[in-house]
């Protein structure tokens, strides 16, 4: 009902706000859009779910995220595949692999220093009643 649309409608505005702010950050540039496949073609043969910020942001749109936690899994997976393929000891890997444990670290301070738990609640019941 009505007071349900409004939940979503404060929760999308919440995620909104975290991934616009991630995404003005430049240390997280490399993860503002898909990974190139014409820069890097094997990507997704490595790569089962590509994930970036602007996809991110046209989920939370579409109103694909119920709670924050779901979002968060998403999130997670941008940093979680540049650690996956960027695995090696060279210059290169261990730059994108600094950016993107900052980016893990980032999501989750912002997280819990905004993120009301009687709030998440809320989004989890409305989750369990759809
Ligand atoms: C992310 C990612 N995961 O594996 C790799 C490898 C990267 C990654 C990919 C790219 N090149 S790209 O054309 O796909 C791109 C440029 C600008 C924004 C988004 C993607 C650049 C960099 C970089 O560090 O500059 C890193």
């Amino acid at each position: 009902e009505q007071q349900e649309e409004d939940v979503l409608r404060e929760l999308r505005l919440f995620l909104r706000n975290i991934t616009e702010r991630l995404s003005l950050d430049r240390r997280f540039k490399a993860f503002t859009k898909p990974v190139d496949i014409e820069e890097v073609p094997d990507y997704i043969l490595v790569i089962k779910k590509p994930m970036d910020l602007s996809t991110l942001l046209t989920n939370i749109d579409e109103s694909k995220y119920v709670t924050v936690g779901k979002f968060m899994s998403d999130a997670d997976l941008i940093w979680r595949n540049a650690l996956e393929y960027n695995p090696d000891s060279d210059p290169m890997d261990r730059h994108i692999r600094h950016r993107a444990y900052a980016l893990k670290d980032t999501i989750r301070a912002i997280i819990r220093d905004e993120l009301d738990e009687e709030f998440e609640r809320v989004c989890e019941e409305i989750r369990e009643s759809r």
